[in-house]
């Protein structure tokens, strides 16, 4: 694109399946990090999509296909709404992630929905989508493809760190951006906070008034994944395998589970960003006031407060930036994240 000013609007479905991120957003081409969020908003997903999206899994390849369309138009009348609803009129492209219905790279496979030629319809607007089949094509993980944005957006700060389901770093080492999984997070806090009735822990308040038990601390630190090097990630299959059955045995008590796993959390986390006080976190673990102390003090760093839309919104922003380094043919996956055969520029284009 031959111009230095350009605005996007970045769409994002997450794991958690808890809505829609959406986020219009300026580039200066001429120094990336001196990018603007201008308006950001979560479309929360209703029930039935909740559904639909979480039981794709199970659906024959025709409906898929039909599946494709349907989220598509969805997207594009959600993306269409933003628009109109913020008055957004300068528009140069929408980058969309859609939403990851199959993600088994080993395989060759890697799917996520909603039609990029259906959302070009309905916003009359070019479109980026489809973001990780190219790297799965050419042997990657076709995940995390968030890195580059950390480097190119954020690359003031040393570590990248992200509190989601599980935690995730990358950071730069010998000059390659590196990234991997260090631990889970609120894949497990949320389990054990649903079992007294919380969707979380608030702040962390319930892990508060528990204890540490000791022995179950170290047979968690003990766990195998944490002695491999990365480039390494960890899944629901592994939670319900390796720890859920460990805390089970070893402690009943909801508080002293929570109060022992955030410090878990906060001792894997510390072996990476120990005595460096550049590292920007973003997820919904920001959130819980105790784990942040608990990393802190492990660490021994101080973690700055940061806007509340970059926390929230990372992921959106960095699909909007991919899909800008797609359109001027600019590389946007990294082979030493992905294991790709190479560097390479990922994504396909819809023009309306
Ligand atoms: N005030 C809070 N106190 C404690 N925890 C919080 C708070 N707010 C959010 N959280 C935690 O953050 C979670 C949501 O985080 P986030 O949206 O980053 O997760 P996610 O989309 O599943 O992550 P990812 O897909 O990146 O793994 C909530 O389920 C909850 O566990
Ligand atoms: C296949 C897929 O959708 N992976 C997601 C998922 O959600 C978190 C983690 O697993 C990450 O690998 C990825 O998303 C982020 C945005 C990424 O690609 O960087």
């Amino acid at each position: 694109m031959n111009k230095k000013e350009v605005f996007s609007i970045g769409v994002m479905s997450g794991t958690s399946l808890d809505g829609v991120d959406l986020v219009y957003v300026k580039f200066e081409k001429n120094n990336y990090s001196d990018f603007k969020i201008l308006q950001a908003t979560t479309i929360p997903y209703s029930l039935e999509w909740k559904q639909m999206l979480q039981n794709a899994i199970h659906s024959s390849g025709k409906e898929l296909e039909n599946l494709n369309v349907i989220y598509g138009k969805y997207l594009g009348v959600i993306i269409h709404n933003f628009m109109s609803n913020y008055k957004i009129k300068n528009i140069d492209f929408i980058a969309s992630h859609g939403h990851t219905i199959l993600h088994e790279p080993e395989k060759g496979i890697t799917l996520q929905i909603g039609s990029g030629k259906e959302i070009a319809k309905i916003t009359k607007q070019k479109v980026v989508c489809d973001f990780r089949t190219q790297d799965v094509k050419l042997g990657g993980q076709g995940a995390p493809l968030v890195p580059i944005g950390d480097k190119l957006l954020f690359g003031k700060y040393r570590f990248c760190l992200n509190l989601g389901g599980f935690s995730n770093i990358s950071f730069d080492k010998n000059e390659e951006r590196i990234a991997y999984d260090i631990c889970p997070v609120n894949i497990v806090l949320n389990f054990y906070a649903n079992k007294i009735g919380l969707d979380y822990d608030a702040s962390g308040k319930v892990a508060l008034g528990g204890e540490i038990n000791q022995q179950l601390l170290k047979k968690l630190n003990s766990l195998n994944f944490y002695k491999k090097e990365p480039p390494k990630s960890l899944g629901l299959e592994w939670v319900q395998q390796e720890v859920f059955p460990l805390i089970n045995s070893l402690e009943k008590d909801i508080p002293s589970i929570l109060r022992t796993f955030v410090e878990h959390i906060a001792i894997q986390i510390s072996k990476v960003i120990v005595n460096n006080n550049s590292i920007l976190v973003t997820g919904g673990g920001f959130f819980n006031s105790f784990l942040m102390k608990q990393i802190e003090k492990h660490s021994n760093v101080k973690i700055e407060e940061n806007n509340k839309e970059i926390i929230n919104y990372k992921e959106a922003l960095v699909f909007a930036f991919l899909g800008l380094l797609k359109i001027d043919n600019q590389v946007n996956c990294f082979k030493s994240v992905t294991g790709a055969e190479k560097d390479h520029s990922s994504g396909v284009i819809f023009i309306p």
